[in-house]
């Protein structure tokens, strides 16, 4: 393992990502999107992957979640291909939109995997009381998406992404459509659900505060084409991310700490967008 390399010591790796490169199209236009990615998740572990935008992390939780295919190198989800590992619905997705049905009610949103795998009636019933009660939205069983706020939507999302209990969950700018207080709160909620669950978890942000408080590590992305260039162990005790966290002094030493890592893989400007890292 080389030293951008983020790897896990143990055995079976909920995620490991060998040598990956992913290229976009061919000839002349062909674009490098990611390039020699090495990234091992334990189980139960929370890695967050962080970098300018465009450098590629999106496509690397594709290629996880076999959503896309590499070019080169290769992907394995608790060991197996990526591709068995969706077949065997080993991992949940949630994305930055909740992407909730909305002729469906809370409690139908949530099933719907269950539906889906063709479980029983009863047992999916007694599956979505379970994440009602996780989310916190049990009189909310019977509304409608519509009826809801972004963040109790996203809240919902999350719980179909958990229903089929996964070990692993890939999650893309879950929150990045919310506001700050409605964020920090579903933060609070995911380190929650996480602990309670044992999954792990492979988490896209922009926000290093954000990933700071949530993972056991971060791993920084370059510009394109997208390679890891750091990783930064949150070493923060692990049942204890409480919200008072946020203003302690070991908080703001690991959120310097990525700042650090980040620093000079900020594209340039011409390549610059305003959904850059935000260090806030
Ligand atoms: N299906 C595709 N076809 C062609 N190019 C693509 C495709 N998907 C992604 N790309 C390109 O790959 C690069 C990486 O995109 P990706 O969405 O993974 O970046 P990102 O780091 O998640 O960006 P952001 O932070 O802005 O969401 C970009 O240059 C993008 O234009």
């Amino acid at each position: 393992m080389n030293e951008t390399s983020a790897g896990v010591a143990g055995d079976v790796r909920a995620v490991r990502v060998q040598g990956a490169g992913k290229v976009f199209g061919s000839g002349p236009t062909a674009l490098t999107a990611l390039s020699a990615i090495d990234l091992e998740v334990g189980q139960g572990e929370f890695v967050s992957l962080i970098g300018p935008s465009g450098c590629g992390k999106s496509t690397l939780l594709r290629l996880i979640a076999d959503l896309d295919q590499p070019s080169s190198g290769s992907v394995q989800v608790f060991d197996k291909p990526a591709g068995q590992a969706r077949r065997d619905q080993d991992y949940g997705i949630a994305f930055q939109q909740a992407g909730l049905l909305p002729w469906r009610t809370v409690a139908a949103n949530i099933a719907l995997p269950l539906e889906l795998h063709r479980i029983g009636k009863a047992e999916r019933a007694t599956r979505v009381a379970e994440l009602l009660e996780l989310i916190g939205l049990v009189e909310f069983a019977g509304s409608y998406p519509d009826q809801l706020s972004g963040g109790m939507q996203q809240r919902v999302a999350i719980a179909r992404a958990l229903v089929e209990r996964p070990r692993l969950l890939l999650m893309d700018e879950p929150f990045g459509a919310l506001d700050e207080m409605t964020r920090e709160r579903m933060q609070n909620e995911l380190v929650r659900i996480c602990s309670e669950t044992g999954a792990a978890v492979v988490f896209v942000t922009h926000s290093i505060p954000e990933a700071v408080f949530l993972s056991d590590r971060v791993v920084v992305m370059s510009p394109r084409p997208g390679r890891i260039v750091g990783v930064v162990p949150v070493e923060l005790g692990q049942g204890d991310r409480h919200d008072a966290l946020r203003e302690e002094d070991s908080f703001f030493a690991a959120v310097a700490a990525v700042r650090e890592a980040l620093h000079g893989v900020e594209a340039p400007a011409s390549q610059g967008s305003a959904r850059g890292v935000d260090s806030r």
